[in-house]
């Protein structure tokens, strides 16, 4: 016989036939809110990476042409503000994700 307590998350289905279990939510409309917003989020991330390649194919013209013209490839003053910039919208961990930024598009210094 099945009890109440045998229902796991498991056995909780979204109207789309998300599961409970996949999203850690405990009814079904929870479920769905949550698979909504995850497919936002997986948009938003596929935008975020698309900027990043970018901005890597923007910073490789500037280096190139500045290597090219005799200077350096790195410009540290530019970081500083590309750091502040970053930490001015963001807090600490936006100076973190600056320094990935800058790796990503200039390589490791
Ligand atoms: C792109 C530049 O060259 C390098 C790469 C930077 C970047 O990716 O933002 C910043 C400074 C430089 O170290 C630049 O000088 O603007």
């Amino acid at each position: 016989m099945t009890t109440p307590t045998d229902i796991t998350t498991a056995d909780i289905t979204a109207a789309d036939g998300t599961t409970a279990e996949k999203t850690g939510a405990r009814t079904a409309e929870a479920a769905d809110v949550i698979t909504g917003a995850r497919e936002r989020i997986d948009a938003l991330d596929d935008r975020i990476i698309g900027l990043v390649q970018e901005r890597m194919a923007v910073s490789a013209v500037i280096q190139r042409e500045r290597i090219t013209s005799g200077g350096r490839r790195v410009s540290l003053s530019r970081e500083m503000e590309i750091l502040s910039h970053y930490r001015e919208a963001l807090g600490k961990p936006g100076t973190t994700l600056a320094m990935t930024l800058l790796e990503l598009s200039r390589g490791k210094i």
